[in-house]
C-alpha cells in the first residue's frame, strides 16, 4: 500500500511565523507522537484524555472517529458500521486513510495521541511510512497492562458520554450524577460492543493480533509498558513521568 502523507507544513510555518512572535520556548518544543496500546476496557481513552491535555497534543482515538463517522452518515461511516457491529478490526486500507487525514490536520503539526491506532503491524507500518514522509516518528508506545478478566469487568460497567465520549464506570469512576456527564452534561450511555459476547470477541482480537505490536515497537526501543490496574491517578502519573523520561522534556505549562 503505498502511502504518503503531506502534513500541512505551511500551516505549520505559518505556526512558526506566529509562535516566533511569542518566544524560543514553542521551537524548543519538540514534536512528540505517542501511541496508546491497550484492550478494551485497559483505560486507553481515560489516560489519554489527560495525557493529551497535559501535553497539549491532540487525543486522536480511531474508534471515536469511526463512531463519528457511523453517526454522520459518511461514506467512512457506511463502509466502517458493519465492521464495528461484530466487533471486528474495520480494515487497514479504510483506517489507515482515515488516520493520515486526521494526522494531516493542522493541530496534528505538534504532535498526536494516537488511541486504539495502530492494531495491526500492517497499521504500525503504514503509520511509520506517513510519519516518515513529514520527517517525523513514532517516539514512544505505551502498553496498559490490565488482566482479562479485571477488562471484562470493567467493560460491563463502562459508560460513555453521548456528547465528547468522556468515558465513565459505575463502580471504579462514576459520574457525580448518575446517568449524567460531570463535564458537559450530557446524557451517559453503554456502547453496543460493551455488552455479553461483543466484549470477548473483541479482547480475543486484542490478544490475537493487536499484542504483537509490543513486539514490533520493543524491536524499535520505543515500548513502555505499564500497570493499567490501579487507580486511574496512579497510572497517570506512571504513564506521565515515563514518557516524559522517553521524551526528555519537561511538563508543558
Ligand atoms: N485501528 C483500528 N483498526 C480497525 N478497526 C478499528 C480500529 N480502531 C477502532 N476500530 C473499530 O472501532 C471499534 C471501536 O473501537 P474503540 O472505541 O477503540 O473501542 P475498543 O477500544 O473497545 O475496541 C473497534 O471494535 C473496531 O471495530
Amino acid at each position: 500500500m503505498a502511502v504518503s502523507l503531506h502534513f500541512h507544513l505551511w500551516s505549520g510555518r505559518r505556526l512558526y511565523g506566529s509562535a516566533t512572535a511569542h518566544s524560543l520556548q514553542f521551537r524548543r518544543r519538540k514534536i512528540v507522537n505517542i501511541i496508546l496500546i491497550g484492550a478494551q476496557g485497559s483505560g486507553k481513552g481515560t489516560q489519554a484524555e489527560r495525557l493529551a491535555h497535559k501535553l497539549g497534543i491532540p487525543h486522536v482515538a480511531s474508534g471515536d472517529l469511526f463512531r463519528k463517522a457511523i453517526a454522520d452518515k459518511t461514506e467512512l461511516g457506511v463502509q466502517a458500521k458493519e465492521y464495528l457491529d461484530r466487533g471486528e478490526l474495520v480494515p487497514d486500507d479504510i483506517t489507515v486513510a482515515m488516520i493520515l487525514k486526521r494526522l494531516s490536520a493542522p493541530d496534528c503539526a505538534r504532535g498526536v495521541l494516537l488511541d486504539g491506532f495502530p492494531r495491526t503491524i500492517v497499521q504500525a507500518q503504514a503509520l511509520d511510512r506517513g510519519l516518515a514522509s513529514a520527517a517525523r516518528s513514532v517516539d514512544c508506545a505505551v502498553y496498559l497492562q490490565v488482566p482479562r478478566d479485571v477488562l471484562v469487568e470493567r467493560l460491563s460497567g463502562r459508560y460513555i458520554c453521548r456528547a465528547h465520549q468522556h468515558p465513565y464506570n459505575i463502580r471504579t469512576n462514576p459520574p457525580k450524577v448518575p446517568g449524567v456527564c460531570d463535564i458537559d452534561g450530557s446524557e451517559l450511555y453503554q456502547r453496543e460492543d460493551d455488552r455479553g459476547e461483543m466484549i470477548q470477541r473483541r479482547l480475543d482480537i486484542f490478544f490475537g493480533e493487536t499484542i504483537h505490536l509490543l513486539d514490533y515497537y520493543q524491536q524499535q526501543g520505543k515500548l513502555i509498558e505499564i500497570d493499567g490496574n490501579r487507580s486511574i491517578e496512579a497510572v497517570h502519573q506512571q504513564l506521565y513521568s515515563a514518557i516524559m523520561e522517553r521524551v526528555g522534556e519537561k511538563e508543558r505549562e
